[in-house]
């Protein structure tokens, strides 16, 4: 395991470089990344299989329109989405750019291809956050875009080695992050598995009697929002047993009526006890018992999810470090002094886009940089 890196992974677009101030990102165009990558965010977590993809659409003089994301498999994607709001409100004739954070799509699946929804449009300036990791489709949106005239730019271009745009670089890893679980997910079939773990002063991660938890507000805000930003919980049954968890997402807003969330819980001798498994089948969850931690990357990926979470007590995680199943790990840990530390340790190799994680899209997490101080400042 190596230490939280982020590699600056240049996507290649063959696309053309922007020619009004190159190397500088414009400020209304990161105004719009930032407004996309937020909605965007707000969705991870539901989208699944499909990866979470926001957009925003600018007038000429670069004041933002639209905002909108993907919601779910089967919704709109974020293009049309905006598209249909600028259309709503009377705005289409202003659009001229459209800001998103990932490539757009150029094929029918559930909905029609976004390129063609854009070349329909007004729009003519077209900014991508990320390629498209499919390898069937990868440069189709892109290209299709700008074989019909549009100005096609892609952040990577920006955010390379070479052309040193701090906020273009941020940017760009922050759309690589939103996709990382999906290129993880679609390239090996296996879930991207971020463990989150609480340690005391002391080392114990064992809550004091009578309680399940014991790091602080705030911390606890951060669990819930990764709980609601991952379409899986995984936990072993010593945790079932001591704590009766419900390791539902509470704390944060604006989650419900989403899909059932799979459950897994690591148990070799059949001891999930029935009634705490209704309980969790009444809270949404589906759940299922696996016997082999091993196995569960590729059961949850099997189940179509892209992204889980990892809430479990020292034996599983030790049996999980030890088998190297895990994709990222974060540790909060309490000091001596009653302040916490939030260290994010991203595997060697992990997931298809570098060492980009998803846990950059989770606020009051202060990633990338490794071993701040927590809250977040
Ligand atoms: N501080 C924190 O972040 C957290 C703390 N906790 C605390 O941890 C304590 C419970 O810890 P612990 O007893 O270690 O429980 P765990 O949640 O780690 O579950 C342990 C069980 O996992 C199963 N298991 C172990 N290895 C494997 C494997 N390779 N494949 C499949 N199953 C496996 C075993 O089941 P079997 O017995 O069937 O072999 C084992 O009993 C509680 O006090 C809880 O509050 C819990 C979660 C988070
Ligand atoms: N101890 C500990 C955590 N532990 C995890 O939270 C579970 C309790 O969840 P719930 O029943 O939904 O409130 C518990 O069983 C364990 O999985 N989490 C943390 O953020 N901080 C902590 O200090």
């Amino acid at each position: 395991m190596g230490p939280l890196v982020l590699a600056e992974v240049s996507v290649s677009s063959g696309t053309r470089r922007p020619d009004c101030d190159p190397g500088r990102l414009p400020p209304s165009i990161g105004r719009a990344f930032r407004a996309a990558l937020a909605e965007a965010s707000r969705h991870m977590g539901a989208t699944a299989p499909n990866p979470p993809v926001g957009c925003a659409i600018l007038d000429a003089r670069g004041e933002i329109l639209a905002v909108a994301a993907h919601h779910r498999a089967g919704a709109p994607h974020a293009e049309a989405l905006a598209l249909r709001i600028c259309a709503q409100q009377g705005l289409i004739d202003r659009a001229a750019t459209a800001v998103v954070t990932l490539e757009p799509c150029n094929h029918t699946g559930r909905t029609g291809p976004c390129s063609e929804a854009i070349l329909a449009s007004p729009i003519r300036t077209v900014w991508i956050g990320a390629a498209d990791p499919n390898p069937r489709v990868a440069g189709g949106g892109a290209a299709r875009l700008g074989a019909a005239g549009c100005d096609v730019r892609m952040l990577a271009d920006l955010a390379g080695p070479n052309a040193a745009d701090p906020d273009a670089a941020d940017l760009a890893a922050d759309c690589r992050a939103l996709i990382a679980p999906f290129v993880h997910w679609s390239r090996t079939g296996r879930t991207w598995m971020t463990v989150k773990q609480a340690v005391a002063a002391d080392g114990s991660m064992i809550p004091p009697a009578g309680r399940t938890t014991f790091t602080s507000d705030s911390a606890l805000d951060v669990a819930h929002r990764l709980r609601r930003a991952t379409d899986a919980v995984v936990t072993g049954i010593g945790t079932v047993l001591a704590d009766r968890p419900a390791l539902d997402v509470r704390r944060v807003a604006d989650h419900a009526g989403r899909a059932r969330r799979l459950l897994v819980v690591c148990d070799r001798r059949g001891r999930l006890p029935d009634d705490w498994r209704a309980a969790a089948t009444a809270r949404g969850f589906d759940v299922r018992a696996c016997d082999d931690v091993a196995q569960v990357p590729a059961l949850l990926g099997e189940a179509g999810a892209l992204w889980a979470l990892v809430e479990a007590g020292p034996a599983l995680l030790d049996a999980m470090r030890g088998a190297g199943v895990w994709d990222d790990w974060l540790t909060i840990g309490v000091t001596a002094g009653g302040r916490e530390r939030m260290d994010i340790t991203v595997r060697d190799g992990a997931g298809g886009s570098g060492r980009d994680t998803p846990l950059r899209l989770i606020p009051g997490l202060a990633v990338p940089r490794e071993g701040t101080c927590f809250p977040a400042s």
